[in-house]
């Protein structure tokens, strides 16, 4: 069969977007598209909702699914309110239905949406984290890691681990890698594997780099970014409200509210589109592969709005 398929991106987070109807080779079409283009993330899946606007599914890269992906959450978003002529609407995800909206354009004509990162539990049940029969693991060092390195597990609802780091953490990546991959291997602590995030204060916020689950290190999740401006405000590093988020991507917003003993979480950044495409999808997978391509032209706009935040990330990404 023959389909279109969009190529976006939210702080350089890339995927393809598909806009179809259930179908039970999620899987296989992500790897034959990981496999024709190495800088995808992955597939978001864009499928009628008997509740919400529209339902969303991620495939990470490797073909694994998530339960959410606050980047593809925004491009799903924008796609859904262009197509329904909405300003705001609702986007079903594998465990709960997110609040989405348009903001205004960044002064360069990029497009921004805002999209709630719902439910956060620090419960280790709910990521799940398996660690000495404890129920939290909230802004302390894990002994077996690193006695210097404070971190936090968070699922929201994807599961994270977000390290509080010094800078040399960041220009020499090691440690988070060997980590990273060490959980996301077979290993006693995180049965479903784990995003890793370290944490590093800038002025104006924080910068964030992740090691995906599913992916490898990326420029951007945002679902890591909001859990660490969320862990960051818990440790007195950002106050709560909107948190600059710096990343190898560029930059978002995320808005942390504490509710009682609950949070309220948003992301708020770009949402945008690279090129469209027609696939051919075959069973024979030799005979798959894309047809055409064609390149948009948002990019360069996007680009420009990086050169901004280049004197932040530029510290950390070399
Ligand atoms: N990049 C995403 C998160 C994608 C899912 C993640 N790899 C997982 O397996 O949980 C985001 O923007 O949140």
């Amino acid at each position: 069969m023959e389909f279109s398929l969009y190529k976006v991106h939210g702080s350089m987070n890339t995927f393809y977007m598909l806009d179809g109807a259930e179908r039970n080779d999620y899987e296989e079409l992500t790897l034959k598209l990981a496999s024709l283009d190495p800088q995808t993330d992955g597939l978001l899946v864009v499928l009628p909702s008997e509740t919400a606007n529209a339902k969303m599914r991620v495939i990470n890269r490797d073909g694994s699914e998530a339960s959410m992906c606050g980047n593809g959450l925004r491009c799903v978003a924008r796609y859904v309110c262009e197509r329904d002529g909405l300003e705001e609407g609702v986007i079903e995800t594998m465990k709960a239905s997110l609040h989405v909206k348009k903001e205004q354009t960044e002064q360069d004509g990029i497009a921004m949406y805002a999209v709630e990162i719902s439910p956060v539990s620090f419960q280790l049940a709910d990521l799940p984290m398996a660690y000495n029969g404890e129920s939290e693991w909230l802004l302390k060092p894990l002994p077996f890691v690193s006695e210097e390195i404070s971190y936090t597990a968070v699922a929201v609802p994807n599961p994270h681990l977000i390290g509080i780091v010094p800078a040399e953490y960041q220009t020499d990546p090691t440690h988070q890698q060997k980590w990273a991959e060490y959980f996301n291997g077979p290993n006693e602590y995180f049965s479903d594997g784990v995003n890793v995030s370290y944490v590093t204060k800038v002025e104006d916020g924080i910068f964030v780099k992740t090691f995906e689950r599913g992916v490898g290190f990326t420029n951007a999740c945002g679902t890591a970014m909001t859990a660490s401006a969320l862990v960051s405000c818990l440790a007195g590093l950002a106050p709560y409200g909107d948190v600059n988020v710096y990343n190898p991507g560029g930059m978002v917003k995320c808005s942390v509210a504490k509710e009682g003993d609950s949070f309220s979480l948003r992301l708020t950044g770009n949402a945008t589109y690279l090129s469209t495409h027609r696939f051919e999808w075959q069973e024979d997978d030799a005979k798959s592969g894309f047809l055409s391509s064609e390149p948009l032209q948002e990019q360069a706009l996007y680009e420009k709005f990086i050169e901004r935040t280049s004197s932040v990330t530029e510290q950390f990404v070399k």
